[in-house]
């Protein structure tokens, strides 16, 4: 990653932070932009510039670097509601749709974004896409027991599927639910992300695919303008 994009998605983590107030329950999204965040708010909270929050975390990740940091966690099930979740994306469309799950992490994040009041995403100017999928495979969680099942299923659909193999280990990635990640790419990209993301979840196997369909409320974009690093609130389209 370049330094300019560092320093991108540190501006725009920051900038979400500052939405947060005292006591409200925060879902705390996955990913390097996310980690960031969640950075940027233990920071906040050892400083005493904030109080009586709670996280949610939404990957191993993010309970490992939350719990390092000091950050109150509830798992999903002991909260009634999230006030406000931030979480990074892998590409965003001119109306807020996106693709998540290029760290395998999108089942549990689409279930804190969802029971979020208000979910807000961040990322760097390279994640914004006119249309989703020409530049960034749809990550699909599937059953392992059901991995080739699956894959056929969407190969006739007319996709190009690959198994997401893991680095530093011999076979597949597992996600933090035991299960395999299918990468997936249709020509031409996604021309109607709800009607995709609700056929790919009726495909027996699949627990959930990374399409996240009118969830999303807000995006900030970090930006770098000459030298300084800047933060603008996207209009959506
Ligand atoms: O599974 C991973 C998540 O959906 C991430 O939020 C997404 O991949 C973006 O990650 P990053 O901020 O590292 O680009």
């Amino acid at each position: 990653m370049s330094d300019l994009q560092d320093r991108m998605k540190e501006a725009v983590a920051t900038a979400a932070v500052d939405q947060i107030r005292d006591g409200m329950v925060v879902g705390l999204g996955s990913g390097s932009t996310a980690a960031l965040m969640i950075r940027a708010l233990g920071r906040k909270l050892q400083q005493g510039e904030l109080s009586g929050i709670v996280g949610v975390t939404t990957s191993f990740q993010g309970e490992v670097l939350a719990a390092e940091l000091g950050i109150p966690l509830q798992a999903l099930n002991a909260v009634q509601r999230i006030d406000l979740a931030i979480d990074g994306a892998d590409e965003v469309d001119p109306s807020f749709q996106l693709i998540k799950g290029g760290g395998a992490c999108h089942v549990q994040e689409k279930l804190v974004a969802r029971r979020a009041d208000r979910f807000v995403v961040v990322v760097d100017a390279t994640k914004l896409v006119e249309r989703l999928n020409l530049g960034f495979l749809l990550p699909v969680e599937v059953l392992p027991g059901a991995w080739r099942q699956v894959r056929d299923e969407l190969t006739a659909m007319g996709s190009r599927v690959e198994l997401r193999m893991a680095v530093r280990k011999a076979g597949p990635v597992v996600t933090d639910q035991g299960n395999l990640v299918l990468d997936v790419a249709f020509d031409g990209g996604i021309g109607d992300p709800a009607a995709l993301e609700a056929t790919i979840n009726n495909i027996p196997g699949v627990l959930e695919n990374g399409l996240f369909v009118n969830l999303a409320d807000q995006v900030l974009v970090g930006e770098v303008v000459g030298d300084e690093a800047g933060v603008r609130d996207l209009a959506r389209r």
